[in-house]
């Protein structure tokens, strides 16, 4: 079967290709962005959230893996602990994340976001948003949540969890406990950033603390009680 490739949006913002066209089409498309960030707040808004904890991880987590089954036991006990339920809407250890949100009763929120391959948003998602732009999605994490769970991912992961990292870092949003579940997969980067980045006087060793790594869920939700409004 051929799966067929589709031009994004966000290529057509941000790639060369399309310099041309963006000329041309330029105040069309910032309306389009424009209706995506009220489409966003207005849907999250209605959804009234509350406190909900953003779960971040890797879109290739097999379904039959000890990973997924840690994010289905995270989505659980974020739920038992009041919490509703943030992801990228897509597969592995989001799907896992929203699957253990729906099994314990909250909301299950996916906010998807258009690839150049059909992807689909997983069934455990109750509240959806597909959105065109990355940027805009990220805005949407942001705000909605009172802090983040990263279970072992790429560079989708790695992207979102040092856009949160500097906007706590830079005091953009404030008490935002981030906690870095799977100590063999994270332990790794965290003494990176303590030898080369602390080390080297790029950030300070208060900034390395600004994350909790653990292998103990439990440890991670109490942790994630600090953000609560
Ligand atoms: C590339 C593949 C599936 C992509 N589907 C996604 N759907 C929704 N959100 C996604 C997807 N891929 C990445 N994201 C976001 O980034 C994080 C995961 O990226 P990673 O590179 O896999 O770590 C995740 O938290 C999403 O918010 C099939 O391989």
């Amino acid at each position: 079967m051929t799966i067929k490739r589709r031009v994004t949006a966000d290529e057509h913002l941000l790639d060369v290709a399309h310099r041309e066209e963006w000329k041309q089409k330029a105040s069309w498309r910032v309306m389009k962005i424009q209706a995506e960030f009220v489409g966003g707040f207005e849907t999250l808004e209605a959804a009234e959230l509350g406190d909900a904890i953003g779960v971040y991880g890797s879109a290739r987590t097999p379904v039959d893996s000890e990973e997924y089954k840690l994010g289905i036991e995270l989505g659980h006990k974020l739920g038992e602990a009041g919490f509703n339920v943030i992801t990228g809407g897509g597969p592995g250890a989001m799907e896992a994340a929203n699957r253990g949100a729906a099994d314990a009763g909250v909301k299950s929120v996916g906010l998807g976001i258009e690839l150049p391959f059909e992807q689909g948003i997983n069934p455990y998602v109750d509240i959806q948003i597909d959105f065109h732009y990355f940027f805009v999605r990220k805005v949407m994490f942001l705000k909605y949540s009172c802090g983040f769970c990263a279970l072992p991912g790429g560079y989708g992961t790695m992207d979102e969890l040092f856009e949160s990292l500097t906007l706590v870092q830079t005091e953009k949003v404030g008490k935002f406990p981030i906690a870095l579940i799977g100590t063999d997969y994270w332990g790794g980067l965290v003494d990176w950033l303590r030898k080369a980045m602390v080390g080297e006087g790029k950030i300070s060793p208060a900034d390395v603390d600004l994350l909790m790594v653990t292998d103990d869920l439990d440890e991670a939700i109490e942790h994630m009680k600090r953000g609560r409004h």
